[in-house]
C-alpha cells in the first residue's frame, strides 16, 4: 500500500469519528463531565495513541543533575552512536574516551523486547530573562523524552526504564576515566564542595601486580586479599563492620610502596585520593576532606612517619600512661592541629562508616618510628613488608625491561643478589638500556658490575666498622690501665689468668685485648 492510500483511507476515518464525536455532543448534551473527559480521551487516544515521558536534566531547585538523566544519557550515548545521525562530540569529565551523543532535537529508535521507543532529545527555551547561579542556564531545560504505543505502558515503566538505568551506571563505570585526587588548602575551599576541595588529574599509571617485582607468594596473597576485599559487600554487613580496609605497606626507599598503590587502585578499579596531611590544618577540616572521598577508592598517606607528629616521641608518652595522647591533644589547646585521635576516628572511629568501598593505606621508610595505636591490626589490617630485591623479584624486572625469561647470566646474577642488598628501583634503573641499539647481555652485565661494585662496597664497610678507630683503641686502653692500677693481685695472674679476668671483668673484645695486653707482664 503507498503513503498516498495511507493518508487517504486515515482522513476517510478522521473525518468518521469527527461526525459520530459531533452527534454524540449534540444527542446527550446532559452527559456528566467525567464521562465527556473519558469519551474525549478515547477519541484522543484512538488517533494518537502515544505516551511519552519526559526525564529534566534539572530538576525543582536542585542544581546537581538529574541522576535519572544522566544513566539515560550515558545509556543512549552507545546507541546513537550507531542510530542517530547528527551527533554531538564532546569530552567528559568522568570519561576516558571522547563522548559521541545525540544533538539537540535529534531522535533515534530503540528497541527492547521487539517494542519500538523512540528517544528525542529536546529543549525548552524560555523567554524570561533570569541569572541563575546554577551550573546551567535557567532559561534552557535540556530533557530527554521518550515515546511508546500505550499498549506497551507497563513494560515501559516497570522494566524498559529499570534496564535503561541500569545499563546507564553499568556503562558509566566501564567508560570511566580514574582519578587521582590531591587536597586543597581550605583557602581554597569554597562552598564545602568536592570539587574544590579536591583537586583532581586522569590517573593512568602503569604499575599492575605482573610488573611488580616481589616474592611471587606474597604478591599472590595480597591479590587474593584484595579481591575478596572488593567482593566482600554482603560479608562486612553480616559482621557489622564498616566495608573499609588498612594497609601499611612498609620498606626502604626504592622497593615499590608507591607503584604497590597504583597496582592495586589499577587491580580493583578505583580512584586514588592522596591525602597531604600536611596542609589539613584540623581535625574538622579533616572530617570534611574524608566526607568527600567518594566509594571504590583508595585514600593514601605517604610517607606517614614524616607527615604529623605520629611517631615515636608520642609512642613513649603512651606506653608511660595509656591515655596520655588523648590528654596531651585536650590539654594542648590548639584546635588547629590534625591529632592521632582524629585521624583514627575516620579510620576505624564512627565517621569511618560514612562511603563504602574504600582501602586506607599509609606507607612509611620507619615502620618502628610509629605509634603503635596507629598501625594496630583492625585499623592497619594488613601489613605488608616490600624489601630489597630476591631473585623472583629480578625475573619479573628482566620480563618488564628486557623480555627475557632466562638468560645463563641469570645464575650469576641470582648468587650476588644473595649476598648483595639491592632495591628493585636500583636494579630496574640497571636494567634499563643506555644506549641505542642495546642488546640484553650490555644491560644483564651493568647489573652484574653494579652487583659486585655494591657487594666490594659492602664488605669495606663491614671491615671498616669492625675495627676499632685510633681514637677507640686510645680510650680503651686509657680505661684498661686505670683498671689495672686498682687490681693489687695482679702478680699473681700470669698472662692467660689475667686475659680471661680481664674479658670477665672488663667485657672487652679480643681485638682490643690483643692490642692492650702484653705478651709477658712487663
Ligand atoms: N617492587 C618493584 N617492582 C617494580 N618496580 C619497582 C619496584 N620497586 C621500585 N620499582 C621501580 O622504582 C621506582 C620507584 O619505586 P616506588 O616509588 O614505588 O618506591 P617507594 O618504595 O614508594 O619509594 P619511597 O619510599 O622513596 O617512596 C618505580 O617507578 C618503579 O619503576
Ligand atoms: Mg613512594
Amino acid at each position: 500500500m503507498g503513503m498516498g492510500e495511507i493518508w487517504g483511507g486515515m482522513g476517510s476515518t478522521i473525518a468518521t469519528a469527527m461526525f459520530l464525536y459531533a452527534m454524540f455532543q449534540q444527542y446527550c448534551p446532559a452527559m456528566p463531565y467525567q464521562f465527556q473527559m473519558i469519551y474525549s480521551r478515547w477519541f484522543a487516544n484512538l488517533f494518537n495513541p502515544c505516551i511519552s515521558i519526559s526525564f529534566y536534566e534539572y530538576t525543582g531547585e536542585r542544581y546537581q543533575r538529574n541522576q535519572v538523566y544522566v544513566d539515560i544519557e550515558t545509556y543512549l550515548t552507545s546507541n546513537s552512536s550507531q542510530l542517530a545521525r547528527r551527533l554531538k562530540a564532546d569530552v567528559v569529565d568522568d570519561s576516558k574516551d571522547l563522548v559521541l551523543s545525540m544533538d539537540d532535537y535529534e531522535e533515534i529508535t530503540d528497541i527492547y523486547q521487539g517494542v519500538e521507543l523512540c528517544w528525542a532529545s529536546c529543549q525548552t527555551v524560555s523567554t524570561n530573562q533570569t541569572i541563575s547561579l546554577y551550573a546551567t542556564d535557567a532559561s534552557e531545560r535540556r530533557y530527554y523524552m521518550v515515546s511508546f504505543h500505550n499498549r506497551h505502558r507497563k513494560l515501559v515503566t516497570e522494566e524498559y526504564l529499570k534496564h535503561v538505568r541500569e545499563q546507564g551506571k553499568k556503562m558509566k563505570i566501564e567508560n570511566r576515566q580514574r582519578k587521582l585526587y590531591t587536597n586543597n588548602t581550605a583557602e581554597n575551599w569554597s562552598g564545602h564542595q568536592s570539587k574544590i576541595m579536591w583537586s583532581h588529574v586522569a590517573f593512568e599509571h602503569p604499575s599492575t601486580f605482573q610488573t611488580l617485582a616481589m616474592d611471587p607468594v606474597k604478591k599472590k596473597e595480597i591479590v587474593d586479599d584484595l579481591m575478596t576485599f572488593s567482593k566482600g559487600k554482603g560479608y562486612y554487613a553480616k559482621v557489622g563492620k564498616a566495608w573499609k580496609r588498612g594497609y601499611l605497606l612498609y620498606g626502604p626507599p626504592g622497593t615499590g610502596k608507591s607503584s604497590m598503590v597504583a597496582a592495586m587502585a589499577n587491580l580493583l578499579d578505583y580512584d586514588v585520593y592522596d591525602l597531604e596531611l600536611t596542609s589539613v590544618k584540623n581535625n574538622n577540616e579533616l572530617k570534611k576532606l574524608f566526607t568527600e572521598v567518594s566509594n571504590k577508592s583508595i585514600i593514601v598517606i605517604e610517607d606517614i612517619d614524616c607527615s604529623l607528629d605520629f611517631t615515636g616521641q608520642r609512642k613513649e608518652e603512651k606506653e608511660e600512661d595509656g591515655n596520655e595522647i588523648a590528654k596531651n591533644e585536650e590539654n594542648s589547646g590548639d584546635d588547629s592541629k590534625v591529632t592521632l585521635s582524629g585521624l583514627l576516628n575516620f579510620i576505624d572511629g564512627l565517621w569511618s562508616c560514612c562511603g563504602e568501598e574504600r582501602l586506607i593505606v599509609f606507607t612509611t621508610n620507619h615502620v618502628k618510628k610509629l605509634d603503635p595505636a596507629l598501625i594496630r591490626r583492625g585499623r592497619m589490617d594488613k601489613h605488608i613488608e616490600l624489601s630489597y630485591c630476591c631473585f623472583e623479584g629480578f625475573k619479573v624486572l628482566a620480563k618488564n625491561y628486557l623480555d627475557l625469561d632466562s638468560h645463563p647470566l641469570f645464575e650469576t646474577i641470582q648468587s650476588l643478589l644473595q649476598k648483595t642488598l639491592m632495591t628493585p628501583a636500583d636494579v630496574a634503573e640497571n636494567l634499563t638500556p643506555k644506549i641505542v641499539p642495546w642488546d640484553v647481555e650490555t644491560c644483564l652485565n651493568n647489573l652484574i658490575e653494579t652487583l659486585k661494585k655494591v657487594k666490594e662496597e659492602e664488605r669495606m664497610k663491614a671491615e671498616k666498622e669492625s675495627k676499632p678507630t685510633t681514637k677507640e683503641a686510645n680510650t680503651v686502653l686509657r680505661k684498661i690501665k686505670k683498671k689495672l692500677m686498682s687490681i693489687r693481685h695482679l702478680e699473681c695472674l700470669d698472662p692467660i689468668n689475667l686475659r680471661n679476668y680481664m674479658q670477665s671483668r672488663l667485657h672487652m673484645s679480643e681485638i682490643i685485648l690483643q692490642v692492650s695486653v702484653p705478651n709477658d707482664r712487663d
